[in-house]
């Protein structure tokens, strides 16, 4: 990387964007046998940055491809601005649509410089002005000396950054952006994607963003839309879909949770664990859900007797592996300081009853 994230451009200085908002509705895909989307329904508002999170192949690109015109649906709507660009009544070419548009490849074009990849979504201006334009979004980005250099000379962080400009750059109502951050190393990913969401911010687009990542979509996103095989699992703010999840498979997409057989008897789950409580859930089998970091780990005689089985130093946590009468597997839990523990110890583990989601079994 020959140019630093922080030396991006001075903020304040992209063009600012007249916010769409977007609704799908009852959106379907099918290609051939196979259902892509089966009934999809959420909505952005102006400004707001969506998540659009999920597993490999649930359909989070067919979606993007769908809000941005590039494939018809084959049934349901799709609203910018309470006007139908594709349903039963219209289909609104994606040029018309006002969306900027940035792949995880970044699709730049390898023949034109920089710049001139940036004024490619400016056609619509007179050239000079076009090319303003684009000079602009490029200093915006930290990249106006590369302006006539080719996209192969920069780096995948800096190409990233051609690719942003360019999306940008037009002043789109709202940015559709694919895996946009997947393509860059661990190091770079976190400055560059927090640089990009400021940037988002400052033109006020509404963006939706794909992303395969639970971090990086709490990270970057106002709210979430986690999907499934086609369909909209939840929706909500980072905060609700790790709290509050509503399903054990949006639960195992936030955490790698403990996962202990349970029965639920009177507002009350009983585990090999003890009881916990469980208000409202419906009597009978459950999954009960214990995050890594909802156990305390104390002397023997402080709560459930274990042993611990294996230690493992990570960083900003140190990982312990318990061992405790009538489980099949040992428990995982994280502390932030592991302290004086060590493998073959014996100890006492007490359970945090906030930190423990419970769910009727064959649900996932
Ligand atoms: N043009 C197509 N023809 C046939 N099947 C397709 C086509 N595009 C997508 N699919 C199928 O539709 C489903 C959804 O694909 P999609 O690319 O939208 O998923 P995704 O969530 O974006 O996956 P990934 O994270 O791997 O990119 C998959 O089963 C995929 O194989």
């Amino acid at each position: 990387m020959r140019w630093p994230w922080r030396e991006w451009g001075p903020r304040g200085t992209a063009g600012a964007a007249f916010p769409s908002s977007l609704s799908i509705e009852d959106v379907h895909q099918a290609y051939g046998e196979v259902a892509a989307l089966s009934g999809v329904s959420l909505s952005a508002d102006p400004g707001e940055i969506v998540g659009l999170l999920g597993h490999s192949g649930c359909g989070k690109t067919t979606l993007l491809r769908i809000a941005a015109g590039i494939e018809r649906p084959t049934a349901g709507r799709v609203v910018l601005d309470g006007q139908e660009v594709a349903g039963p009544n219209a289909f609104v070419e994606p040029e018309a649509r006002g969306v900027g548009l940035m792949f995880q490849d970044y699709a730049l074009f390898p023949h034109l410089t920089n710049l001139r990849n940036v004024m490619f979504g400016l056609r619509r201006l007179p050239p000079a002005e076009a090319e303003k334009v684009a000079r602009r979004a490029l200093a915006r980005v930290g990249l106006d000396r590369y302006a006539e250099d080719y996209p192969h000379m920069l780096s995948g962080g800096e190409q990233q950054r051609v690719a942003l400009a360019r999306a940008v750059a037009p002043r789109p109502g709202i940015l559709l952006m694919d895996e946009p951050f997947s393509n860059l190393d661990r190091r770079m990913r976190d400055a560059i994607r927090d640089e990009t969401v400021a940037l988002m911010r400052e033109t006020g687009a509404t963006a939706i963003v794909v992303t395969h990542d639970p971090e990086e979509a709490m990270r970057i996103a106002d709210r979430i839309v986690l999907m499934r095989g086609g369909k909209v699992e939840q929706i909500g703010t980072a905060e609700e879909l790790y709290r509050r999840p509503q399903s054990l498979f949006a639960a195992r997409f936030f955490c790698d949770f403990n996962e202990l057989p349970g029965d639920v008897k009177a507002g009350r789950v009983m585990t090999p664990l003890g009881a916990f409580p469980a208000p409202g859930e419906p009597e009978g089998q459950a999954v009960v859900c214990v995050r890594p970091q909802g156990i305390v780990v104390g002397t023997p005689g402080e709560g459930i007797p274990g042993r611990i089985t294996m230690r493992c130093f990570l960083g900003e946590v140190d990982l312990l592996h318990i061992s405790l009468h009538g489980l099949e597997r040992p428990l995982q839990a994280r502390l932030r300081n592991g302290g004086p523990f060590h493998e073959g110890q014996d100890v006492g583990v007490t359970i945090m009853p906030d930190e423990v989601l419970v769910f009727a079994a064959g649900g996932a």
